[in-house]
């Protein structure tokens, strides 16, 4: 078998294996953003009327999640180490609450590889493999079956976007075509896939407190992450979700003073489960 027959092999046994997970996820359902038509069809179909939905000039039909239906979908938002999974671990004992971590495990190894490391070891080499990864493991996350009338969960496909990947860009250290490939990537995802979010919960911290926690935690991956990292993640944080000057913001914003010690952060989230519960920010 010459080379190129064998490459033109792998990349459509590849691409095949992206479709079916993928048209799996989606439940091969296509829907219009306000009223969500349940119609079976098959992925090509779906490209198809995607398609033609395009030339007709209308943007409003999006793939739709699997059994989508009228659960809440908060996110909880912050910097590295401002509490987000310590968070989530409380709201875990609440029954009718379904929480879900961020798959940093997965980031950490994916089939022996450790693309989180390798990114903070050489960010301009390996930050796009790492922000692709994530890009693919959180919207995995968006489309997955919700089992509980609320769904909390840490991070979302759009902060991995205008955060991290917009802070490796703004640093000098993620060169324009990378950035250009993965905003293609973001862009089409964000314009053909519904991804419901009803609540933002944004654990607000100082980097200094957040320094002080990373310390503490001790994940080996970050032992070499500056304070000036951790400022800049801030600042774009701020810029995003309380000045609100940089990116739309997908929902409303619910924010939580998150410096101060675990007693008060538990009392704190007891005074506002009833918000959360209802996704409301006010
Ligand atoms: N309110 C708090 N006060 C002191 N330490 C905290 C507090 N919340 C979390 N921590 C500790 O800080 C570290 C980071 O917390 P974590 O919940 O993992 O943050 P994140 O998920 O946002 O990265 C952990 O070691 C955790 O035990
Ligand atoms: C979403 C996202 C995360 N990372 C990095 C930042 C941290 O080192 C870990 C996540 O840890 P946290 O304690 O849950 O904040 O992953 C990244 O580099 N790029 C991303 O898009």
């Amino acid at each position: 078998m010459s080379f190129s027959s064998c490459y033109i092999g792998r990349f459509r046994r590849t691409f095949a294996q992206i479709h079916s997970t993928i048209a799996g996820r989606l439940n091969r359902q296509i829907s219009d953003c306000q009223k969500p038509v349940h119609r079976k069809c098959t992925w090509m179909n779906t490209q198809a009327r995607l398609l033609s939905s395009r030339t007709q000039h209308s943007y409003r039909r999006k793939l739709v999640r699997n059994g989508e239906k009228k659960q809440l979908v908060i996110c909880i938002e912050g910097n590295i180490a401002s509490g987000k999974t310590t968070c989530l671990e409380h709201f875990s004992k609440t029954s009718d609450i379904e929480v879900m971590t961020e798959p940093v495990s997965k980031w950490r190894n994916v089939q022996g590889h450790n693309p989180l490391g390798l990114m903070y070891q050489d960010p301009s080499r390996w930050g796009l493999t790492l922000q692709t990864y994530v890009q693919l493991t959180m919207l995995d996350r968006h489309l997955s079956t919700i089992t509980a009338p609320v769904r909390m969960m840490e991070r979302s496909i759009y902060s991995a976007k205008y955060i991290f990947v917009e802070n490796l860009y703004r640093s000098g250290k993620m060169p324009d075509v990378d950035f250009a490939v993965l905003s293609e990537w973001f862009e089409w995802i964000i314009r053909n896939i519904h991804i419901p979010v009803d609540l933002i919960v944004y654990l607000q911290t100082t980097p200094q407190i957040c320094y002080e926690r990373l310390k503490e935690r001790c994940r080996e991956e970050e032992k070499m992450i500056p304070m000036e990292y951790l400022e800049a993640v801030h600042q774009l944080y701020e810029d995003w979700l309380i000045n609100k000057t940089s990116f739309k913001v997908p929902a409303p914003v619910l924010v939580i003073p998150a410096d101060h010690d675990l007693p008060k952060m538990i009392r704190q989230y007891e005074e506002n489960k009833e918000k959360i519960l209802l996704g409301r920010n006010a």
